[in-house]
């Protein structure tokens, strides 16, 4: 066989064939795991392997097509399939728990949205980790290293403030390009409605009120890591290569016992296992799912959980796998009397046909778009009879406890007919905890996914107080003769009736993290110390949501793009690289 023009490799024989060694293995080429290996790769003097589990990202056109989104997963070649335990807030619910299986991660399955979530949620990782690094005011280098915004040519300034934006970055951030039929009632309900205040630009560090979503999308395409930080100018670099189809099942010890410098790797699941060593370090990006399934396998967790299991427990660590911290959400929706809702497309083969063919044609159209025009953050009120029972678990006062995900379409399974608007809550600043354990010794076993969603008197109140205001959103003059009534939930529900609404109906927007956090260098709990090697241990790093010590109030992506950017200063640092 021939290597491919890129060094992007399927088979370890051929990435054996180049008899190389590599001074950086990073396990996951995803969200995070791509940008860390075409950092050290800009060193020309760094060797850099990257083991992907999943497959390639090429010509797969429900990724490429941002108004396809929500066709990428669950269940799907590019997904990890997982489903989630059976869930106490939701009644004993297991519902699906989609990663990207594929280069670029989920990055590459999202829905595009790009949300940093505020200052404080920054400014506290910092004060709980004592690394002043991870402030928003540190941090806001390495989101302009992350961020090419690139506006549609035609739009001005009144959907964004460009003070706050990188122009230069790898990853291109765009407004939305094709207008929907909500617009200009959403931002006329920002003016009728004091509760729903307008902000331009939410990306700002103080995301409160309602704007435009900022997405990552470049020329009417989606923008993943994939795309972005392994394009071609990136992917050919001679010592950057990616092996697909290899999924990691243990990190192992390398010469003496706390030297973690080896991976053992799987090139299919009934196959041989191979091994590399790494000559300098292993970050581990495998999200967080993925990192904390590696590291329990490799003996690395709570050492009386794993011996239980038959795992040689080589390093205690009881924060691994702990404080999986997630988003739910619920899916609210309004009857409209007007056909320009998405929803005559899905309904209409030969309108999709259309759709289709003109993005294929000239990337325009309906389909160059997530499916989210607007977003707004909020508060519950601060005298919440809730705040009597638990502190605020919000960053701070310019931080949400909720968000309303707007939606030009019904979120949910489609009737035969109909046309609907989304109001789609989502509780932000969760209390509830969960978690990622193993069910066998088995390396190639699902891990026990247990987000343990709406688990907290908190969480539900939140969710609650959230339907009630995404009810109120449709009520102002800017929604007459366009909202005909609420089409999933009863407007006079009671409290008790819409819990009982919310554990029959929420799932998840799919924002897993924390389950690696960090700590200060010193702390007897977390897993990574704030220069993210895992505590305890040399050769071994952790880069990606996972080492989040609280979840971010904001879509995940761009804080696992952060913490890709800043990971791999922090690893140049400790080479004497910058
Ligand atoms: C359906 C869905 C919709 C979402 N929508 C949005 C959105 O609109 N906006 C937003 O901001 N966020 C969204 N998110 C969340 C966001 O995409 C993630 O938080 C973020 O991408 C996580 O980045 P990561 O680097 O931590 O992990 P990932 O990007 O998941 O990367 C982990 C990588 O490691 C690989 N891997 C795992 N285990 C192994 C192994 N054992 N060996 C080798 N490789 C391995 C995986 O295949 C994957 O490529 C969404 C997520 C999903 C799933």
């Amino acid at each position: 066989t021939t290597l491919c023009s890129s060094t992007i490799l399927d088979n370890v024989a051929d990435l054996n064939k180049l008899n190389l060694k590599f001074d950086f293995i990073v396990v996951g080429g995803g969200t995070a795991g791509a940008v860390v290996g075409n950092r050290l790769s800009e060193n020309p003097n760094n060797s850099v392997l990257v083991l992907e589990a999943g497959i390639s990202d090429a010509g797969i056109l429900d990724i490429a097509v941002p108004f396809y989104s929500l066709r990428v997963t669950p269940n799907t070649a590019v997904d990890w399939n997982y489903s989630t335990t059976a869930q106490v807030g939701l009644n004993g619910r297991s519902i699906a728990y989609p990663r990207g299986f594929v280069l670029g991660g989920s990055s590459s399955v999202n829905d595009m949205i790009y949300t940093r979530g505020s200052k404080e949620d920054y400014d506290r990782w910092a004060n709980i980790t004592g690394d002043d690094g991870w402030s928003w005011d540190q941090l806001i280098p390495y989101m302009r290293k992350n961020e090419r915004f690139t506006p549609p040519s035609n739009e001005t300034t009144e959907k964004f403030n460009p003070a706050v934006h990188g122009f230069n970055g790898i990853n291109t951030v765009s407004l939305q390009g094709f207008p929907n039929i909500i617009d200009s009632r959403v931002i006329q309900t920002t003016t009728e409605l004091a509760e729903f205040p307008f902000n331009l630009d939410m990306n700002s560090g103080y995301p409160l009120g309602i704007g435009w979503q900022q997405q990552t999308v470049k020329n009417g395409s989606r923008s993943s890591s994939a795309t972005s930080y392994f394009a071609p100018q990136f992917i050919s670099r001679p010592n950057l290569q990616v092996l697909l189809h290899a999924r990691v099942t243990r990190v192992l010890q390398t010469n003496s016992n706390n030297t973690f410098r080896t991976v053992e790797f799987v090139q299919d699941l009934a196959g041989e296992k191979f091994t590399l060593t790494a000559e300098k370090e292993v970050i581990l990006s495998a999200g967080s799912i993925g990192t904390p399934n590696i590291l329990l396998h490799s003996g690395i967790g709570n050492s009386t959980t794993l011996s239980s299991l038959g795992i040689n427990a080589v390093h205690d660590l009881p924060s691994v796998g702990q404080n999986l911290t997630d988003h739910p959400l619920i899916s609210i929706s309004f009857l409209v009397n007007s056909s320009g809702t998405w929803e005559d497309a899905e309904r209409n083969a030969t309108l999709a046909a259309e759709q289709l063919a003109q993005w294929n044609a000239t990337k325009t159209g309906p389909l160059i778009d997530s499916i989210v025009p607007q977003l707004g953050w909020f508060r519950i009120p601060d005298n919440s009879s809730i705040f009597g029972q638990v502190p605020d678990p919000s960053a701070g006062p310019n931080t949400p406890h909720y968000e309303l995900i707007f939606i030009s379409g019904l979120f949910g399974v489609l009737p035969p007919t109909g046309n609907f608007m989304g109001v789609v809550p989502a509780v932000v600043s969760p209390t509830s905890r969960g978690s990622v354990t193993l069910e066998s010794n088995d390396t190639l076993s699902n891990p026990l996914i247990d987000p343990n969603l709406l688990s907290s008197d908190y969480d539900l109140f939140v969710m609650r107080e959230a339907i009630k205001s995404a009810l109120r959103f449709a009520t102002p003059p800017a929604w007459q003769n366009f909202v005909i009534s609420p089409f999933n939930v009863n407007s006079t529900y009671t409290d008790g009736e819409l819990d009982n609404f919310i554990r029959e109906n929420a799932g998840t927007i799919f924002h897993p993290s924390g389950t690696a956090k960090m700590s200060p260098k010193d702390a007897a709990w977390g897993v990574v110390d704030p220069d993210l090697s895992v505590k305890g241990l040399s050769g071994l790093r952790a880069v990606d949501l996972s080492i989040a010590p609280l979840i971010p109030a904001a879509h995940t992506q761009a804080a696992a793009y952060i913490i890709g950017e800043r990971g791999s200063d922090l690893i140049k640092e400790a080479w004497g690289q910058i």
